[in-house]
């Protein structure tokens, strides 16, 4: 019996998986769709057109590039909605506005009136009754010290060029988000406590605690 349903993660199921830059999400993302066999949702790195001048210059493009994920993401959206689920999504859009967003401007590298229209924008498009929220948002945890040696591990030199204190913040604001966050139910996993690059015995206990999640009887999707 497959891993699907063994147990009994519904075929239309929306997966998100949250976490700091470099914490491990991509390679979840393909480990459980793998598994489960799920389409991926995955961020694109390579194609993105501001992602490095962002991080030569944060308040020159901070705003440019969160329209541009902005965008991107509400495509994803589409798409999940159009296959009707079995996805597995890298990152989460509530990241972008809650952890990005927020401390670009909150550090002075977005101004007022550009935060103020992304997040009028923001709002507009996600904080409404049309907007599906994901059945489970997975949030992948570390220490801040195995974060930056998988970020230089990784080797983006965009990434590895900017300052520690930079990681550290957004580190910080990770574990505060996450406490408040309540659009979905939420899966807590220490990256620790399990090892998606190796092999598929690594993965049955996580989709054995997704499983057991999705089957909560008393959850009610929020929309
Ligand atoms: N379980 C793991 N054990 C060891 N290294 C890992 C593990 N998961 C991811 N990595 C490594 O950490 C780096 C960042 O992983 P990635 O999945 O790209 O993170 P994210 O998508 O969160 O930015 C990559 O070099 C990846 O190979
Ligand atoms: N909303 C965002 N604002 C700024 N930077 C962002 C945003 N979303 C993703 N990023 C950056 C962070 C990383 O450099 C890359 C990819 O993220 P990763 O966590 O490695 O998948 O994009």
């Amino acid at each position: 019996m497959n891993l699907k349903n063994k147990y009994n993660i519904p075929n239309n199921a929306v997966i998100t998986i949250a976490g700091t830059v470099g914490v491990g999400k991509s390679t979840l993302t393909n480990a459980l769709s793998g598994a489960l066999e799920f389409r991926t949702s995955l961020e694109k790195v390579d194609t993105n057109p501001y992602l490095d001048k962002f991080y030569q210059e944060f308040s020159r493009w901070s705003f440019h590039l969160q329209i541009y994920f902005l965008a991107e993401r509400f495509k994803e959206q589409k798409r999940i909605f159009e296959y009707g689920g079995g996805f597995i999504q890298d990152r989460s859009i509530y990241e972008d506005t809650g952890i990005f967003a927020k401390m670009h401007y909150e550090k002075g590298t977005m101004s007022e009136i550009d935060y103020e229209t992304y997040t009028s924008l923001f709002e507009a498009m996600v904080m409404t009754p049309y907007f599906p929220h994901p059945d489970l948002l997975i949030y992948l945890e570390g220490s801040l010290e195995d974060i930056l040696l998988r970020i230089e591990k990784r080797g983006r030199s965009m990434e590895k060029q900017t300052p520690i204190d930079y990681w550290k913040e957004m580190h910080t604001r990770y574990e505060k988000w996450i406490d408040s966050f309540s659009a979905c139910p939420v899966l807590r996993l220490n990256i620790n406590e399990y090892d998606a690059m190796a092999d598929g015995n690594s993965i049955e206990p996580i989709i054995e605690k997704i499983g057991r999640i999705l089957n909560q009887r008393n959850y009610v999707k929020k929309t």
